[in-house]
């Protein structure tokens, strides 16, 4: 059975590629590897439950992130727009566990340009982070989009991410973090401009 793809607010999007059949056999093989019996009670759904988990984890996988920016607004502000502190999760694409944090995303729009919805941003970091990843092409993959779909002045990303296999296992540092940035445009040609949304970016959080 092919699984319908839904996105995380339960929109229907395009056509999945993902094989529900395979992701169960794959699960119940694991737990046979393990020493597991994937036939006690416990565990007779659990390759089933893995394959709807999955279809969600991996929602990205057959997302179009630019459909996000279908509609844009002729607003001429050529400030920075900066959505901060937005929540993602992601898998490690060498260990098939989460990293998790949080994604700074600015950009300054184009003289003229059009802006997009501030969730767009956030549908934005979803889309690429519900795909097997690392978080330094994570990074980029967002700040590019933006810069193919708004054509913007700059855009900088910063990306805050505890990965669960430095955590949990391996090298078993929990707490380490890791910051990736990606600045493209004016944020890369001018360390005031980037100063500027790196303080807004690291700014002590405070309520509003
Ligand atoms: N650059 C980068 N590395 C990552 C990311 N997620 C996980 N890794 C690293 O991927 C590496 C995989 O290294 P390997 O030596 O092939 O695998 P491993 O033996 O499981 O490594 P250890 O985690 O050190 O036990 C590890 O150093 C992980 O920390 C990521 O998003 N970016
Ligand atoms: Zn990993």
């Amino acid at each position: 059975m092919m699984l319908g793809c839904n996105g995380s607010d339960g929109k229907e999007s395009s056509e999945s590629i993902m094989d529900a059949a395979k992701i169960e056999q794959g699960v119940r093989l694991i737990l046979e590897g393990i020493g597991e019996d994937p036939d006690r009670e416990g565990l007779q759904k659990t390759p089933e439950r893995v394959a709807k988990m999955y279809e969600e984890v991996f929602a990205g996988m057959t997302e179009d992130p630019s459909e996000h920016f279908e509609t844009l607004f002729d607003e001429h502000h050529e400030e920075m727009v900066l959505v901060r502190d937005i929540p993602f999760y992601s898998m490690c694409e060498h260990h098939l566990v989460p990293f998790f944090g949080l994604a700074h995303v600015a950009y300054i729009p184009a003289a003229n340009g059009r802006i997009c919805g501030l969730s767009k941003l956030a549908r934005l970091v979803d889309a690429f982070a519900k795909r097997p990843q690392v978080q330094e092409r994570l990074t980029s993959q967002i700040a590019d989009t933006l810069v193919e779909e708004l054509n913007p002045q700059g855009v900088i990303v910063v990306l805050e991410a505890e990965h669960m296999c430095m955590s949990m296992r391996g090298v078993k540092k929990p707490g380490a973090r890791t910051t990736t940035s990606a600045v493209r445009g004016v944020f890369e040609r001018s360390q005031a401009t980037r100063n500027e949304a790196l303080s807004l970016i690291f700014a002590p959080h405070r309520s509003m």
